[in-house]
């Protein structure tokens, strides 16, 4: 029994709320008779929906009011998907935990087809992930990319009132809205590579709240946090968020000694791919993001990236 109250910072769409939920109902199994709260926040993200995100400059643009209310003990966590959140915390905050990932793959949803091989030649497809964009550009140059924002259910309408052939969403956010049914196909990690974090919930707290993190400890799953700071320190290594042509993915073998981390960076068009990856064990996680970034770097990605962050200034 604890007399703690928990409030959470939380956006307000139906996946941030659904995390949110989440986190509440857990720590309340953990911690029977623990108060939580949900206080919600709208974020310039959420006002900003007109904008590609990569022309917005899309780091922090979903954290940063949460962030604001736990510094001012106004909150004392927010629940974020790990795709979303920075590489670096602001002084006094920091990622306490990371939870068990759902499938961290990408997933086409169309009304027609069922998989990307079977649009049609010149077909309508939105995103607005260039990571998406780079790896279908890569195998089916003949169809039109599409920009493409709002929440799940924002993206989900704009296809069924017909705007798109098919889109592409996390498959996560759909199994945890309760809509599988709207997954015409999950597409493999050979296909379209996952953005580092995809499918993970990390929970955020002042560095300083002992009390809290305590709390949070058995929410923590160690695999789910090797896995994603190897991702992590790859996107870190090469200063991208999940707004530019970056994908990265780790798994763990079944005896759990062997972390394989895969990194991808690519030009939006889909022309020039670089792909690397490496095997180590997994209390090298770290290091392992690091080296794959260097060694994309070496192959020529930070030409790639420039080229990149040029044509999203352009306008
Ligand atoms: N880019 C927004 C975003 N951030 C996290 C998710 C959902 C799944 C996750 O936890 O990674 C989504 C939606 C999407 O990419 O379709």
């Amino acid at each position: 029994m604890t007399d703690k109250v928990i409030r959470i910072a939380t956006r307000q769409s139906p996946l941030a709320l659904w995390q949110a939920e989440y986190v509440k109902a857990e720590l309340e199994k953990f911690h029977p008779g623990i108060q939580v709260e949900l206080l919600g926040f709208t974020t310039k993200g959420d006002v900003l929906l007109d904008s590609p995100l990569s022309k917005i400059g899309g780091k922090g643009l979903f954290v940063k009011e949460l962030e604001v209310a736990m510094l001012a003990n106004e909150a004392d966590i927010a629940v974020h998907s790990m795709k979303d959140v920075p590489m670096e915390f602001p002084e006094g905050l920091g990622l306490a935990v990371i939870c068990p990932r759902e499938k961290p793959t990408d997933a086409f949803v169309s009304n027609k087809y069922t998989t990307l091989d079977e649009l049609p030649q010149g077909a309508v497809v939105g995103t607005s992930s260039l990571r998406r964009e780079a790896q279908i550009r890569a195998n089916r140059p003949d169809l039109q990319i599409k920009t493409l924002r709002g929440n799940v259910n924002t993206r989900l309408r704009k296809l069924d009132e017909g705007q798109y052939d098919a889109i592409i969403l996390a498959t996560a956010g759909l199994l945890r809205l309760e809509m599988a049914d709207r997954i015409a196909s999950e597409i493999s990690a050979e296909e379209s590579l996952p953005a580092g974090g995809q499918g993970a919930v990390g929970i955020e707290c002042r560095t300083d709240d002992e009390v809290t993190k305590a709390l949070l400890k058995p929410l923590h799953d160690q695999e789910t946090a090797y896995r994603v700071t190897a991702e992590r320190a790859m996107n870190r290594r090469l200063e991208g968020g999940c707004q530019v042509p970056i994908a990265c993915f780790a798994t763990l073998n079944a005896a759990g000694d062997e972390l394989f981390l895969r990194g991808l960076v690519a030009s939006t068009d889909g022309t020039k791919i670089l792909r690397d990856e490496l095997r180590n064990t997994p209390d090298n996680a770290e290091q392992m993001g690091i080296e794959l970034a260097e060694r994309l770097l070496d192959a020529g990605a930070a030409e790639i990236l420039a080229e990149v962050y040029k044509q999203s200034n352009d306008g």
